[in-house]
């Protein structure tokens, strides 16, 4: 016979969840938390299991049945030496390993060509890049929407840097004033990662809103401190299987930044761009010939493509990919610079040599900083050393594709190729673990060289810009601002390491290679120009 204890009424959930706890003498709560954790280890378990059997045919190295949140934090840590063991095991096939977050399948460099005009339809980098950012997560998924500003960099930016070249020296001498500290006749010690990320950030806003916004406070801090929230966001989230990174973002302060960000970005930005495309602003806003890249992007705009809060938020997106990988390239310069101090003066004398031909600093054209191949080489070799991400030429693939050789690119799978262990191979570079600033110069000086091996150009081997249809659409941009930033730094100040000390470290997280931000140089004017 059933006792009174034993008749439950389970016309609901609520009220079966509601006897089971009172039956069992627990409190609800703790049943609840109970349910949420073993649901969670089962989904794991399942997303585990599921990943294991994912892509059978391409070796994948790590331990077989280590679970994939350990190897994720593995290459977290050490994400060189991961790929380092791939490379060195398969260089010349396709090989994958596994992050906290998703399979990729590393693919060596001979397949660049096979790959470098697919359509999205069939390999997507933008759906690459908006995973890898943790899109979702973190208001990156805007590029899914529209290639607004990838198509404003290759249509108009580009082909009018020539004019841009004036408006960009005329920021940066009033960026230099207001960030680099007063240091005549005297050495002074500085942090370059802070003020170089200042420069930038000046240099690319009076290029992408011009006057009076380049020199709005709010603006600077919404260009840069986006993108640091953005990627401490990511850097966290890559560390957790996927299903549970839009659940973190809720509990991450960084998240809930760079959310607050791309409003106040909108806010900033919506009523001038309103104005904008009512015709009420007609002038140049850079108070020079020619227009900003936000003009160009409203002028080439389609119909889905107006909304200005999406155009505002599409500045925030050019500026996290812009400002922080120029910054980068720069400081990596003036490390190594400071390191192999004999190569200032080799510098100074290829700068005096143009200023001869074309005058001061401040008449140059785009042809003039073309001109400083030495400088330019330096900037590779610089690159070569310290590229931004250990992995580039990201692709989801929207279908099944096989590869000449037979091999397999499933449908859904994440392909990348490992840039620094391929440029850093000696059958595409002599004497890899060699520092040699002139490397390029020299090569250019080979006949019919001369235009290639450039700080911009992208080879089949050389992918810290990606190359084909889909590459940087920025790279030409990045190199005539980080040059005009070079010369200056290079002409105006001497910059030395604090005594008997070395290059600063870089500090690495997953595939991003950061300059040290702590680093420190002693810079003092000088007086040559
Ligand atoms: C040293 C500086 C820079 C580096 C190393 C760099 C590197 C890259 C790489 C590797 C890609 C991906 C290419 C691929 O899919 O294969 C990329 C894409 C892109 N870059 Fe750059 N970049 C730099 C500067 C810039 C600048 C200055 C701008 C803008 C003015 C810019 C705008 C973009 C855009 C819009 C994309 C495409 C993103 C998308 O698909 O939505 N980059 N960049």
């Amino acid at each position: 016979m059933l006792t009174n204890m034993h008749v439950y009424d389970y016309t609901t959930p609520t009220v079966a969840f509601e006897k089971l706890c009172d039956s069992l003498s627990v409190s609800r709560t703790f049943v609840s938390w109970l349910s949420l954790a073993v649901s969670v280890t089962l989904c794991y378990s399942i997303y585990a299991l599921l990943s294991l059997f994912r892509v059978s045919g391409i070796p994948r190295v790590g331990k077989r049945f280590e679970p994939s949140a350990i190897q994720g934090w593995k290459f977290f840590r050490n994400a060189s030496s991961v790929l380092h063991d791939g490379y060195s095991r398969h260089p010349s096939s396709a090989w994958r390993f596994l992050r906290a977050d998703t399979e990729m399948i590393v693919l060596p460099s001979k397949y660049v060509n096979e790959l470098r005009s697919l359509p999205h339809s069939i390999a997507s980098p933008t759906l690459a890049h908006a995973y890898n950012l943790s899109g979702s997560s973190t208001n990156m998924n805007i590029i899914l929407k529209s290639n607004l500003h990838f198509r404003a960099l290759q249509e108009k930016l580009t082909p009018n840097l020539n004019k841009l070249t004036g408006p960009m020296i005329d920021e940066l001498n009033y960026a230099i004033r207001m960030e680099l500290p007063e240091c005549k006749d005297q050495w002074v010690a500085m942090k370059p990662y802070h003020s170089i990320l200042r420069l930038v950030a000046r240099v690319s806003a009076r290029i992408f809103l011009g006057q009076p916004l380049c020199r709005n406070e709010e603006w600077l801090e919404i260009s840069t401190e986006f993108t640091e929230n953005t990627f401490v966001t990511l850097v966290v989230l890559r560390l957790f299987p996927r299903f549970l990174h839009a659940t973190l973002s809720w509990i991450l302060p960084s998240a809930w930044r760079s959310t607050n960000y791309i409003r106040r970005a909108q806010r900033l930005l919506t009523p001038g761009i309103k104005k904008l495309q009512s015709g009420i602003i007609t002038t140049p806003s850079h108070g020079d010939t020619g227009s900003t890249l936000l003009e160009w992007m409203i002028e080439i705009a389609n119909d889905n493509e107006r909304n200005a809060k999406d155009l505002a938020h599409l500045e925030v997106v050019l500026s996290l990919a812009s400002i922080h990988t120029s910054q980068m390239n720069a400081v990596h310069v003036l490390y190594d610079l400071a390191y192999y101090s004999e190569y200032f003066e080799v510098l100074r004398g290829e700068i005096r040599e143009v200023m001869r031909e074309d005058g001061q600093w401040s008449e140059w054209t785009k042809n003039s900083f073309y001109k400083l191949k030495k400088l330019d080489s330096f900037m590779r070799e610089s690159q070569r050393h310290n590229p931004p991400t250990l992995l580039s030429y990201h692709r989801i693939m929207q279908q099944d594709f096989v590869l000449q050789d037979g091999t397999v690119l499933p449908r859904g799978s994440h392909i990348t190729m490992p840039v620094n262990e391929i440029q850093n191979d000696s059958t595409v570079t002599s004497n890899p673990q060699r520092f040699d600033p002139l490397r390029y110069y020299n090569m250019r000086k080979e006949p019919n060289q001369g235009h290639l091996h450039q700080f911009a150009t992208t080879e089949e081997s050389i992918l810290n810009f990606g190359h084909g249809k889909h590459a940087c659409p920025g790279r030409f941009f990045a190199a005539l601002e980080i040059k005009s930033i070079l010369v200056r730094l290079i002409m105006d100040y001497d910059w030395k390491l604090p005594d008997d000390q070395a290059r600063p470290k870089n500090v690495m997280a997953h595939e991003f290679v950061f300059p040290n931000p702590e680093g420190i140089l002693y810079m003092r004017a000088r007086n040559e120009t």
